[in-house]
């Protein structure tokens, strides 16, 4: 639904003097059809430049942007306009108009689109009811609270039928309740209506509730990008790290210290205590953590087996046998949880 190619963007430095600020440097991403994709990152680190340059609200420097089989960046103005018109978008702070009731600030779109009254009336009660504000139709933004504000601005970005919705940040300034419920329906909203959502977020509870697929950002590069799952089948990957924070914890000299991922009904086994009873061994475990992710129940642990790694390939194949993602650890990486979120 989404190709990014080589999408690079640089901004003049304030002064004009030294070089441009490189914000994005060579994107490449890849957001299929029905998907909730998420692109984490530090601060600075490109998110809301990418975001931005997705509806070309930013001009990119250079690369491709093609959004249901359109590529944007060869679009006229007239053009683009028509094509934004598939492509809604949500802020962190909502950006409704004040003066105008929630009917109206959802209504605001359809009337610059050509809706005739009565289409667009029509089309405003069925997309409050789609988000549950059907009874604060008439109230002003001041009136709302901050989830009924931003269920506002995504009744707005879909009145008119986009195939893609873009967040930016779109519960970071709600409290963790609400922006549960919006988590919530932004996953309705996909299922039911087949939408294609990209988001930015340093909230990495997002990703772990909604999103199918996620990247890593850093430095205007993409680092770490794929299946969620498969990101947390990856022990070394910082998003799986910052999902699954076990914390810094050495292990002592002589031992093996082994990470492994599992997912589904290999959650609930005994892992542990078959090891240690079949090979006879003390098995310490220096960290584990199990979630809910998306529809998956995954955990991540991280053992320590007695005796160097020669010693320990028996257990090591036991545990990869049974299914697990296992990665021997050469050292404990630092909780990276610091590098992917600010
Ligand atoms: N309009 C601009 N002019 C100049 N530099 C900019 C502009 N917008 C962004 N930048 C720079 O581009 C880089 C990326 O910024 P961007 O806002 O995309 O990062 P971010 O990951 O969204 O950060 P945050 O999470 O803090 O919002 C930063 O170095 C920033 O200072």
């Amino acid at each position: 639904m989404i190709t990014i190619t080589n999408l690079q963007k640089s901004y003049p430095r304030a002064n004009s003097r030294g070089s441009d600020v490189h914000a994005l440097r060579g994107i490449d991403l890849h957001v299929e059809e029905g998907e909730i994709f998420g692109v984490v990152g530090a601060s600075g680190a490109g998110k809301s430049t990418l975001i931005r340059c997705v509806n070309l609200l930013e001009r990119p420097t250079a690369g491709t942007i093609t959004v249901a089989g359109q590529n944007l960046t060869q679009l006229s103005d007239g053009e683009l306009r028509t094509a934004r018109q598939g492509i809604g978008m949500i802020f962190q702070h909502f950006n409704l108009l004040s003066s105008r009731t929630v009917r109206e600030n959802v209504q605001f779109g359809l009337e610059i689109m050509g809706l005739k009254k009565a289409e667009r009336e029509a089309r405003v009660t069925e997309i409050l009811e789609l988000v549950g504000l059907s009874d604060r139709a008439s109230a002003y933004p001041s009136e709302l609270s901050g989830g009924q504000k931003q269920r506002v601005g995504i009744a707005r970005a879909l009145a008119g039928n986009p195939k893609v919705l873009l967040s930016d940040e779109a519960t970071s300034s709600l409290d963790p309740q609400t922006t549960d419920s919006i988590l919530q329906l932004l996953k309705d909203l996909n299922r039911k209506l087949g939408l294609t959502i990209l988001l930015i977020t340093h909230e990495m509870e997002v990703v772990k509730k909604i999103c199918d697929s996620a990247a890593l950002i850093d430095d205007g590069r993409i680092v770490e990008n794929g299946t969620v799952i498969d990101l947390l089948n990856t022990p070394k990957s910082k998003i799986s790290h910052a999902l699954f924070p076990l914390g810094e914890s050495h292990g002592s000299p002589g031992h093996t210290i082994v990470e492994m991922m599992y997912a589904g009904e290999l959650a609930e086994r005994p892992i542990v205590a078959t090891l240690s009873r079949e090979f006879g061994i003390d098995v310490n475990i220096l960290g584990a953590a199990v979630e809910n992710v998306g529809d998956h129940r995954v955990g991540r642990m991280r053992l320590e087996l007695p005796g160097d790694r020669a010693s320990n390939e028996a257990p090591i194949a036991r545990l990869r046998d049974s299914g697990l993602f296992v990665e021997v650890l050469d050292d404990v990486m630092p909780d990276a949880s610091s590098g992917v979120v600010r």
